[in-house]
């Protein structure tokens, strides 16, 4: 990280915010402040969070869940372990078909939301990082397919770009609700909206 970088993120209000209140990331405002509009995960839920590395947005979701829901996450790297005796961690890849069996596995049924802010790693090239991201968005919604309730909740992060559009038609048809949203918490430079899909319908079924 360069110097310039450390500089700036010691100034933004969200890093202190998150260092203050005890956030392993700054994300976690993110989710706070969409779930605060769109009740996405309530108490007592079942809540994947894919890419949950640090673990920012898996301490919103254990907190909104309290201890009668359940937390997984999934990330490529380790986390550092919680304390909660209802989180639950895979290391590993949630595009492969192994992680996403996992999943099902550990969760035992379906789940009430997927939370995903994954990242794909970052090559600076604008539309090949918008493909990694849509890639990601692609298996998302294919763990939603196989795992998510009828009227369960997706949100999402994915990076814009000419695919964007081919995205959010496909989960026209897959929720009842859906919005697009950039919080104020997400930097502006960033290319990053978050798509919010309320209400699932399993086309699959029947
Ligand atoms: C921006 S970070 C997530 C931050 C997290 N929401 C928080 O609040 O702390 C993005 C994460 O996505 C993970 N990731 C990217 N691609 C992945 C994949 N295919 N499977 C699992 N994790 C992935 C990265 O390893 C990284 O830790």
């Amino acid at each position: 990280m360069g110097k310039q970088w450390q500089v700036q993120k010691k100034k933004d209000p969200y890093y202190k915010r998150a260092k203050g209140e005890n956030y392993r990331s700054r994300a976690s405002f993110k989710l706070l402040q969409l779930n605060k509009k769109y009740k996405i995960i309530k108490k007592g839920n079942n809540v994947v969070d894919l890419g949950a590395v640090p673990g920012g947005w898996s301490q919103v979701a254990l907190e909104k869940v309290e201890e009668e829901g359940m937390v997984l996450g999934i990330d490529l790297q380790k986390i550092k372990p919680f304390p909660e005796e209802n989180f639950h961690f895979i290391k590993g890849d949630f595009t492969k078909e192994e992680t996403q069996r996992k999943i099902i596995d550990i969760m035992g049924g379906t789940v009430d939301a997927i939370i995903s802010d994954a990242s794909p790693s970052l090559s600076g090239i604008k539309d090949v990082d918008h493909l990694r991201s849509i890639d990601l968005a692609e298996s998302t919604i294919d763990i939603c397919d196989n795992i998510l309730e009828e009227n369960g909740n997706l949100i999402m992060k994915v990076f814009q770009g000419n695919e964007f559009k081919n995205l959010l038609e496909k989960m026209k048809k897959r929720f009842k609700i859906l919005k697009t949203t950039k919080p104020s918490s997400s930097r502006k430079r960033s290319s990053e909206m978050y798509v919010i899909g309320l209400k699932y319908v399993n086309l699959t079924e029947k």
